[in-house]
């Protein structure tokens, strides 16, 4: 059963249809005109799939995720908010991911309205019960739209409603799973990788693999031979993964999100994750845009926007045809 919301004017209004996913959680499909689409679930305010017009998924989603309070959907985009990982006294990575949200039917306007036809608005406030672990009111707005070339784009605008006065600070990530061929680097006569990520070299970050320490990063790109959990400091505004065998580069825009998470858990780990299938860390990478080493502070009243705008171009890294760096630097 599912039900249709169209526009009723202009570019204001979403088109979205709103159905049942895995255990009768309610999710909400968007398509463009060109056949790309995302389905996001009211459970997390977590997206769940990206598609190309050619229907190829661009996310990671577990095989064995588990659509079931109070667990977090393994794979997608998860929302790390109030606090990313353990920096807090909060659950690993806050309770955003594990609550119900809703749909928002009246969001305030966006000052640079878009021609996007295809979004949809939903909306977290606290329970009760969420003020006892995190003592603050708060109203989380998430716009999830899909652009006229299929990009998928994500506004985080989250407000200060507390009536005592009071500010808040928190950490944020889009904890996004990007879906590869392979992240293994492989051997053949040069040392060749299938997945790289352009934009974090030279850059500080503190690994969580050696206590939180600080270190630069050195070489050109980085590239995979074993597990990874960085958080990069300050970091530009875009980032490309290159994954040479799908002939495909993501291209990660961020607003407001100056830090960018790089995880991947590599077999061990995996092993130990029950929602996680032992192979599947073969084929996701974790590029997270986030807000983390300088918590967010929020007046009454005051209100943050952290931005994420994912798309993707054709590349054929091999041949040469395409400099991952101009990927960087192109508008
Ligand atoms: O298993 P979770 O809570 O979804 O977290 C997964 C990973 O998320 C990453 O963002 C963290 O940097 C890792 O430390 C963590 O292991």
């Amino acid at each position: 059963m599912s039900t249709e919301k169209t526009p009723s004017s202009a570019s204001s209004s979403s088109s979205y249809v709103f159905c049942k996913g895995f255990n009768g959680l309610d999710k909400v499909l968007l398509r463009d005109a060109r056949g790309s689409s995302a389905e996001v679930y009211l459970y997390g305010g977590h997206v769940t799939s990206w598609k190309n017009e050619h229907a190829e998924e661009l996310l990671f989603l577990s095989s064995k995720a588990i659509f079931k309070p109070p667990k977090a959907i393994r794979g997608g985009i998860p929302i790390c908010f109030p606090q990313f990982g353990s920096l807090g006294t909060l659950d690993q990575h806050g309770f955003a991911r594990n609550r119900f949200w809703t749909i928002d039917d009246c969001p305030p306007p966006f000052p640079t309205n878009t021609l996007n036809k295809a979004f949809v608005d939903l909306i977290l406030k606290p329970t009760e019960d969420d003020i006892k672990i995190w003592p603050h009111s708060f109203e989380f707005r998430l716009r999830v739209a899909l652009g006229p070339g299929g990009d998928l784009m994500l506004t985080s605008r989250i407000r200060n409603t507390n009536i005592d006065g009071k500010p808040f600070s928190f950490t944020f990530a889009y904890h996004t799973y990007f879906s590869v061929s392979d992240i293994r680097q492989v051997l053949c006569l040069l040392v060749f990788s299938e997945v790289r990520v352009e934009g974090l070299e030279t850059m500080d970050y503190l690994d969580n693999l050696q206590k939180k320490e600080r270190f630069t990063e050195q070489g050109d790109a980085l590239t995979f031979e074993s597990e990874v959990d960085k958080v990069y400091l300050s970091t530009p505004t875009k980032i490309a993964i290159l994954d040479h065998e799908k002939k495909r580069t993501f291209v990660l825009r961020k607003d407001g999100l100056p830090d960018a998470v790089v995880w991947n858990p590599w077999d061990k780990k995996a092993k130990a994750m029950s929602d996680f299938g032992d192979d599947e860390y073969k084929h996701m990478l974790c590029v997270e845009a986030a807000a983390i080493e300088k918590p967010i502070t929020l007046k009454p009243g005051e209100e943050w926007k952290g931005r994420l705008e994912l798309s993707t171009v054709p590349s054929s890294y091999c041949s040469g045809q395409l400099d991952p760096r101009r990927v960087l630097q192109g508008s």
